[in-house]
């Protein structure tokens, strides 16, 4: 798992419980995982189709510093599905687990579309490979 982003709990972001509001930390994953799925895929053009159990172990505070990891656990043919785990940054005490995230890459009009990907690729390996 590679822990790529980093966040800080501010006060806009909790519950009434004074703790990290869950539907926050969901829009954070998304967004990771989404932006994972474009520089993989290298498409813009990619949706969140499925999101699996979500396991909420432990909560965040107001101070804290989480970091949000996703890691790769299937190329389907228009399909990329991610694991993503959020811990905190000082304790590495997980806060979440979600098993499955489904995204899907899509065409200019929207429907799915096979990406050709099989492999998880890292940016500086494309950049020297185009030198
Ligand atoms: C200039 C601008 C710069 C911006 C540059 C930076 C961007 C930075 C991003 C920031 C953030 C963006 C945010 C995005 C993240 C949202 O929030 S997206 C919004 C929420 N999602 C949606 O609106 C999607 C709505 N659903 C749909 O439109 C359709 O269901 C879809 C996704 C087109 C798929 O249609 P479908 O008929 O299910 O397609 P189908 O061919 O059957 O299946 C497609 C694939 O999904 C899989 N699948 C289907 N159903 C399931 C299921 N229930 N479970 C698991 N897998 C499934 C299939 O197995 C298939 O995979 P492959 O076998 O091909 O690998």
């Amino acid at each position: 798992m590679n822990y790529h982003t980093r966040k800080w709990v501010k006060p806009e972001d909790l519950n009434p419980n004074q703790s990290l509001f869950g539907g926050k930390l969901l829009q954070w994953i998304d967004e990771e995982a989404a932006l994972y799925a474009v520089i993989q895929l290298e498409n813009k053009k990619v949706v969140t189709k499925y999101i699996s159990e979500i396991n909420f172990v432990s909560s965040a505070k107001q101070g804290d510093i989480i970091e949000i990891g996703i890691e790769v656990s299937a190329f389907g043919s228009t399909s990329l599905t991610l694991k993503c785990a959020v811990r905190n940054k000082m304790t590495h005490q997980t806060i979440i687990t979600v098993e499955r995230i489904v995204m899907v890459n899509l065409d200019e009009d929207g429907n799915p579309s096979p990406h050709g990907k099989t492999k998880v690729e890292f940016v500086k390996d494309r950049l020297n490979n185009s030198l």
